[in-house]
């Protein structure tokens, strides 16, 4: 009762007040979407410097293997629509990433494979991880696409860019070259992740599906006419 005349005091209704709390967040989460975009890759190919280079705008003076996954966010505005990227870098090395691999691909929206122009190996490796993925069930509707890492380290590139891009389109990718290093590369390494972003915007049907899933109480009707707006 006490509580009641102080709501009136107040000019306010606690029951009223928690059940708009509740509403306008869900609201919230329904309008706040999240894009899971995992990096995928050989050990040292820069996962690491490309999503700290996307996520904060700079490239880390150093860093050390990841263990199991760094997740950094980002909120990128889209046609009025504020979008957060989250982005899982994942370990390259097999011994920190064996407990984490079903979590990688767990309601992943997008896949970046990473290899670095500057070894072969990297390249080469590239079926493997593929095969990875596809063993893990990922949705042909996730899409994906292949970066080339240090293309400032010009004179030791062993990778040509004909070669990744044959890969490329053999897998039904896009191929970015880039470097997390080279402030120049900066707007293109934005782009690797704009584009995953425009794409999954177009696929609305598909993330609604997945916050639908992830939380019971929200009911969202499918939007299949999307319209695209992806520049690449
Ligand atoms: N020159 C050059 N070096 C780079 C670039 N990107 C990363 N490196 C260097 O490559 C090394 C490995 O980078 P990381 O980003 O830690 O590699 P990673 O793929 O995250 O490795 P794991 O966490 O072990 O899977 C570091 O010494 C970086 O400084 C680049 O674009 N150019
Ligand atoms: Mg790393």
């Amino acid at each position: 009762m006490a509580k009641e005349v102080e709501d009136r005091k107040n000019g306010t209704n606690s029951d009223l007040t928690s059940s708009l709390d509740f509403s306008s967040s869900l609201v919230h989460s329904v309008k706040t979407r999240i894009f899971k975009i995992i990096l995928i890759g050989d050990s040292n190919v820069g996962k690491t410097c490309l999503t700290f280079r996307f996520t904060g705008g700079t490239f880390p003076d150093k860093t050390e293997a990841t263990i199991g996954v760094d997740f950094r966010e980002k909120p990128v505005e889209i046609d009025g629509e504020i979008i957060k990227v989250q982005v899982w870098d994942t370990a390259g090395q097999e011994r920190f990433r064996r407990s984490m691999v079903e979590h990688y691909y767990r309601n992943v929206h997008a896949i970046i494979f990473v290899y670095d122009v500057t070894k072969m190996t990297s390249f080469q490796n590239l079926k493997l991880w593929i095969q990875e993925c596809n063993s893990h069930h990922v949705s042909p509707l996730v899409p994906r696409v292949l970066v080339g890492n240090k293309c400032d380290l010009v004179s030791q590139i062993q990778v040509p860019s004909n070669t990744a891009l044959k890969f490329a389109d053999a897998h039904n990718m896009l191929l970015f070259e880039t470097s997390a290093k080279d402030p120049i590369e900066s707007q293109n390494v934005d782009s690797i992740f704009m584009c995953l972003v425009c794409r999954l915007k177009a696929q609305k049907s598909l993330i609604y599906r997945d916050v639908e899933r992830e939380d019971g109480k929200v009911k969202l009707s499918q939007e299949t006419n999307a319209r695209k707006h992806c520049s690449c």
